[in-house]
């Protein structure tokens, strides 16, 4: 713990505990915007498993993919990747060899995950790999698990995980009891890693990262670069202050949050959004976020229920949502969801799209219009048109979204970035540079350059992009001229 201190004092940041929350992460100097505030290699990670592709076990990626020969169960996409990974794959491997075919094939990437656990630890302690002050199995030992929390259930289901991985690894020393701790450590501490697009990859144990706490209106925020963990300020942290990540989704009711909050990580958020639940903003925004639009489509008010709980009363123009009406186009979206993942797993693009046409129409008639439903439903249909290559649809698509996001997340949010970076994306691959100028240029860059900073390749990459573009429509603009010059 005191090598901990000090490697994090260098760093301007200090590891303090706080009765309700644990231990926390304190800074110990001021941290601007875009800043990076500590970053972490994983103790251990594993990429996503997929019917469709696989990744490489080293850095991710999907492509030149080779199979290990000898567990065929891990890949890498060449010998650099092969050659930093050997050292714990060549136990991995030998202990995944052993299994027959369709024990192989039924490892799950957190079964892994925690096989990795065990042989790092294995590795570290006999010097084989060596520890830091950031990267040693106490770091491991000190996460909570909120093992008293968990009911019946879910303990046996990890005591049947830890049997298996206790299968493949076969020490006759290994503690079973442990082994389900740890699966509970992984339920509260691991992270999804993601690309830097926030498409997941994989899953990875940041022992120093899971020093940070939540909460719904964070100062700072996680992406990562390839597997390191970077954590920026989105905002000025004054010295002292606690280092705030979001551990969820931060768009949904407080409700929403609290209930995703208590499943996973067992606390009861009391941030400063979640303190407001049941004022009277709390219960609008609720209403607009989860609940229904007003009898009067050109009405914007949000819907209470009603004092005798027979329909829902619009707080702007008073009109009334019989209840009934409700529930039949509630259990007609409900039919029409089922059906959709069914048409979009079979791969038929087409038809998922007009489904979710039908499904968005039904929930105008039903959603307030900065609805988080009718929003997703648009999400889903302008990443099913990029596949289709329809840049024009999925464009219309994802204007729609922009003024929801806006609504939904603070100013430095890298979902908002990123959805201002699909706009630009789409109005120049539709041909209309000045757009694609105007928006990429001064909205998704000024927020991505905050949260992704401005060194990582994606950021160079856009910047490059923008440049492009804004030469293409200097180059129309002086052909325009030209044109207007001639006699
Ligand atoms: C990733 S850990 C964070 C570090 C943790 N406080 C510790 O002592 O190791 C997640 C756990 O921290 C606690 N936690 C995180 N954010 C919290 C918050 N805003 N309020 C209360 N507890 C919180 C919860 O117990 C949660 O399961």
């Amino acid at each position: 713990m005191e090598d901990l201190q000090s490697a994090l004092n260098e760093q301007g940041l200090t590891v303090s505990t706080v009765p309700e929350k644990g231990r926390c992460l304190l800074t110990a100097r001021d941290f601007y915007p875009g800043e990076v505030i500590i970053s972490q290699e994983p103790y251990v990670c594993v990429p996503n498993k997929s019917s469709v592709d696989s990744r490489c076990d080293g850095c991710f990626t999907s492509s030149n993919l080779k199979k290990c020969s000898a567990c065929h169960v891990v890949w890498y996409c060449g010998s650099t990747c092969q050659k930093l990974e050997w050292k714990l794959h060549r136990l991995e491997c030998q202990a995944l060899s052993r299994l027959d075919k369709d024990r192989r094939k039924s490892v799950t990437p957190s079964i892994l995950l925690m096989v990795k656990l065990y042989l790092r630890r294995k590795l570290q302690s006999e010097k084989v790999i060596p520890t830091t002050a950031t990267d040693n199995y106490n770091l491991v030992e000190a996460l909570v698990s909120h093992m008293s929390d968990i009911d019946e259930k879910q303990l046996v289901l990890y005591a049947q995980i830890a049997n298996i991985v206790n299968f493949i690894l076969q020490w006759p020393e290994i503690n079973i009891k442990e082994i389900a701790e740890n699966f509970s450590k992984f339920a509260c501490n691991a992270h999804t890693i993601c690309d830097s697009e926030l498409r997941p990859l994989g899953t990875g144990l940041y022992p120093v990262i899971s020093i940070i706490n939540h909460s719904c209106l964070p100062n700072s925020v996680l992406l990562f670069e390839g597997r390191l963990a970077v954590i920026r300020a989105v905002q000025h942290i004054p010295q002292g202050d606690e280092v705030l990540i979001s551990y969820i989704e931060t768009a949904g009711s407080t409700m929403t949050r609290q209930k995703a909050l208590k499943e996973q990580y067992r606390f009861t958020c009391t941030c400063p959004r979640c303190i407001k639940v049941g004022q009277s903003d709390d219960i609008q925004e609720s209403a607009i976020v989860e609940g229904y639009q007003c009898k009067d489509d050109r009405c914007n008010g949000f819907l209470l229920r009603s004092s005798d709980d027979k329909g829902f009363v619009c707080q702007q123009c008073g009109l009334v949502r019989d209840k009934e009406e409700i529930r039949k186009i509630a259990s007609e979206l409900k039919l029409m969801s089922d059906k959709v993942l069914m048409s979009s797993s079979s791969g038929n693009y087409q038809e998922t799209v007009s489904m979710y046409q039908k499904i968005d129409k039904l929930q105008r008639k039903l959603c307030h219009p900065f609805s988080i439903s009718l929003m997703q439903t648009r999400e889903k249909l302008l990443k099913i048109l990029m596949e289709l290559q329809d840049w024009r649809e999925a464009l219309a698509y994802c204007r729609l979204t922009i003024p929801v996001y806006q609504r939904l997340y603070p100013g430095f949010h890298p979902l908002l970035g990123l959805q201002y970076y699909t706009c630009g994306k789409l109005e120049w691959l539709l041909g209309d540079t000045e757009g694609a100028i105007k928006i990429t240029s001064s909205k998704a860059v000024d927020i991505l350059r905050v949260t992704h900073g401005t060194n990582t390749s994606f950021m160079k990459d856009l910047v490059l992009k923008l440049e492009e573009a804004r030469a293409e429509a200097s180059y129309k603009l002086s052909s325009k001229d030209e044109l207007q010059d001639l006699p």
